[in-house]
């Protein structure tokens, strides 16, 4: 038996969801490019979940069901008035806040194809609610009702801002949330996929999903390429910062990936609405900062951006803030992870793999007296 690092390379499921082909990314065969231009956010997580587009009364369905339950125990948010807010990571607290919300769920488990969907139903619709609510409590305000009429994208930023979007903005919003939606076997997809396969709940499968995605070298990655923005300041000071950390060794954030070679195809469409949102929100040169970063790492290491880097400016344009990036893609994956689980659950079989031994050879027990 020999370990292969990483699993890389290793196909370790079958899935109709989304695929990752010669660095094309498709949900269940529907390009990105096409969906990113086209489709709600909403049509892609009915997509994820059934395996098709929605007519226009299965789309009506599905909208009005995310709405209805939209709202959250309180329990949840008088929960994290008991946080110590001004240290605790949201993502921390939404890792929490999820496992809190199966404990609230008479279904938790129960575990019939049409209580699985309900379930995936409460979570998508809550997850919103969540991580908006959280913000707001930390900063001392009271969380703000849904209003779902709005639409998944423009409720989100409602919620968090307690005004509504201008329309640039829903655009923007909806294309993040379209483009985190899937993407293959992605480790926090497997760790949701593994949890599951062992015949555990959908909110274990989400909360255990949430804590691989936390990770820096995962999702938790766009908020430190926002970090480092901020830490160059401005444009004169690009070059000096990344030759440094180039030379260091040190790695950029929201370069390279372990599937695309060529390019990540989502970064293209966060970069153009990090152009025009960075232009609108007076700040173009962070825009600048980014495009000069791109350009040093793809020239010196041939390594192109991932879907982590232009979303940093994107995100920070819609003035949400830096430590709720990760957890926004969390509400995206959200869809991609349950379509996973809902897959996993109807052709299961537990993931088990196997480890190469590398430690000692059999060795005879000594009691701690002769240790
Ligand atoms: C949504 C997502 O999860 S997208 C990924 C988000 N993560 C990041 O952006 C973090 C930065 N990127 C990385 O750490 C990596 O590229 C990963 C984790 C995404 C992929 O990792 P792996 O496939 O394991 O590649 P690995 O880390 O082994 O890198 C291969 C080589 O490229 C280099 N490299 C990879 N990424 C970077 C980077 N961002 N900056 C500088 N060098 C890099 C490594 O140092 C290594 O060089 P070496 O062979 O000389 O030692
Ligand atoms: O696929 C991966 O390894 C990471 C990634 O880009 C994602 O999850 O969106």
């Amino acid at each position: 038996m020999t370990a292969t690092r990483g699993l890389e390379g290793i196909v370790a499921a079958e899935t109709k969801i989304s695929s990752i082909i010669d660095d094309t990314l498709t949900y269940v065969g529907y390009d990105i490019d096409d969906l990113t231009e086209n489709a709600t956010f909403e049509e892609v997580v009915y997509l994820l979940w059934h395996t098709r587009l929605p007519n226009k009364a299965e789309l009506a369905e599905l909208t009005q069901s995310l709405a209805d339950n939209a709202e959250v125990p309180q329990a949840i948010f008088d929960q994290f008035k008991t946080y110590p807010l001004d240290t605790v990571h949201p993502m921390a607290a939404l890792r929490s806040a999820i496992s809190l919300l199966g404990v609230y769920d008479s279904e938790a488990d129960e575990m019939s194809t049409e209580a699985n969907y309900r379930k995936a139903i409460r979570l998508q619709a809550k997850i919103a609610t969540v991580v908006t609510g959280f913000s707001r409590i930390r900063k001392g305000l009271e969380p703000i009702a849904p209003k779902p009429e709005l639409g998944y994208a423009a409720n989100f930023l409602y919620m968090l801002h307690g005004k509504e979007p201008a329309p640039i903005e829903i655009e923007a919003f909806n294309k993040a949330l379209v483009l985190h939606a899937d993407h293959e076997l992605n480790a926090s997809t497997f760790t949701a996929r593994v949890c599951v396969a062992t015949l555990s709940d959908v909110y274990s499968g989400i909360t255990s999903a949430i804590g691989a995605l936390k990770g820096p070298l995962h999702g938790g990655a766009n908020e430190q390429v926002m970090k480092m923005l901020s830490e160059i300041g401005s444009l004169d000071n690009v070059e000096n910062y990344i030759q440094t950390k180039l030379n260091n060794k040190e790695k950029i954030m929201g370069f390279g990936h372990r599937v695309y070679r060529k390019g990540d195809p989502r970064a293209k469409h966060l970069r153009v609405m990090s152009e025009k949102l960075t232009k609108l929100t007076g700040k173009p040169e962070l825009y600048d900062m980014s495009v000069k970063i791109h350009d040093m790492i793809v020239e010196q290491k041939n390594l192109p951006a991932n879907v982590d880097f232009f979303s940093a400016s994107v995100y920070d344009s819609l003035g949400i803030e830096h430590d709720l990036f990760t957890p926004i893609f969390a509400v995206s994956r959200t869809s991609g992870w349950i379509a996973h689980i809902l897959e996993q659950y109807a052709n299961n079989r537990l993931i088990r793999p196997r480890a190469e031994y590398v430690g000692p050879g059999m060795q005879k027990y000594v009691s701690i007296e002769e240790r």
